[in-house]
């Protein structure tokens, strides 16, 4: 675990001090967008044109917020038109490595053995954390943009020629409810969870604890009346809490100590995440391995002895009973 200042491997872990022992993310870097056209992003971002082949994803397995891209990808059919990187799933003293281990893919473009070789070529001198993913373009040699958010929109919109059209996560008229959904969503319970689980002092824990399990409670609420959080169709919103649901009971509730309830505990919101596994397409992306040993054995300030827990049992391919409510 670590960053670069100046274009130097630091090996360092999140500097909670300068806050009073809370986690803060920092801001992301590299924020060009891909358009059909090249023309300019949808807040007037600088921009590539969308081509099949010239673009090129790096994920963890691990990771929720890369994990959201690689199941668009996945929906969007985009397999053979973004190729794709699998960092191991270890994050150890030089950050995010590639291998051959199980579910991995090494860095057929750049050739890298370490992810900081990749953000070093789009920019020597990088200061910043060196995170997933990462979506790069082969033809101009650099980072297109490393913020899932972004490339969730990207991968939705700019490569229809090439993927499946058919499908819109984020249509117009339900853009404003997904994207008030995703603000709650985003600081609450996506964010929420390392929030608790990286805290270095009680209070600093104790806070967004209440925040997210508050949240998950209004949630649970929502979707005891309607089977997505836009209403009756699937969106954005919802793959982006998915992948946090997923990783909930497994991880969070014990390594991030977020155990006031358990995912299980939630009939509708434990109903939502299976229909969603269930998703076609969807539990290809999911991979318990990479998750549970990522955070088990990565983060030893947390887990000093790695030791993984074996349970607990999940039976994800139980019926969802969502049917219950409308589909559109
Ligand atoms: N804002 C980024 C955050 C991504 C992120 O924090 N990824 C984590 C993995 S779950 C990472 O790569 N962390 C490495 C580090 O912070 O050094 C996004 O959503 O794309």
């Amino acid at each position: 675990m670590g960053l670069l200042v100046d274009g130097k491997w630091q090996d360092k872990w999140y500097d909670t001090k300068s806050s009073g022992g809370s986690f803060q993310r920092t801001k992301t870097a590299f924020r060009r967008w891909v358009t059909p056209n090249g023309e300019p992003g949808p807040d007037g971002q600088d921009a590539v044109p969308a081509e099949a082949g010239r673009y090129h994803l790096y994920v963890s397995l691990a990771c929720p917020w890369a994990h959201r891209t690689l199941i668009l990808r996945k929906l969007k059919k985009l397999e053979d038109v973004v190729s794709l990187s699998v960092v191991d799933w270890f994050m150890g003293s030089e950050g995010w490595t590639f291998s051959d281990r199980q579910g991995c893919i090494p860095d057929g473009v750049n050739g890298a053995e370490r992810l900081y070789e990749v953000y070093l070529k789009a920019d020597p001198n990088f200061t910043g954390r060196v995170t997933v993913p990462v979506l790069w373009d082969k033809k101009d040699g650099t980072i297109v943009n490393n913020e899932s958010a972004e490339i969730l929109r990207i991968f939705n919109s700019s490569f229809d020629a090439f993927g499946d059209a058919s499908v819109d996560f984020c249509p117009a008229d339900l853009r404003s409810a997904i994207d008030a959904t995703n603000e709650e969503v985003y600081e609450a319970v996506n964010n929420g969870v390392y929030k608790c689980g990286f805290a270095t002092t009680q209070e600093a824990y104790e806070k967004p604890f209440h925040v997210l399990f508050d949240t998950l409670d209004r949630l649970e609420d929502r979707l005891s009346r309607q089977r997505y959080l836009a209403g009756d169709r699937i969106t954005e919103a919802d793959w982006r809490l998915f992948t946090t649901l997923i990783r909930f009971d497994p991880v969070y509730v014990g390594h991030f100590k977020c155990n006031k309830r358990r995912i299980a505990d939630y009939p509708n919101l434990q109903g939502y995440m299976l229909e969603l596994y269930q998703w076609p397409g969807v539990r290809e992306t999911v991979d318990f391995h990479h998750i549970k040993h990522h955070y088990y054995e990565s983060h030893d300030m947390i887990n000093p002895t790695r030791i993984v827990p074996l349970g607990p049992e999940l039976d994800l391919d139980r019926p969802h009973g969502r049917e219950r409510l409308a589909a559109a």
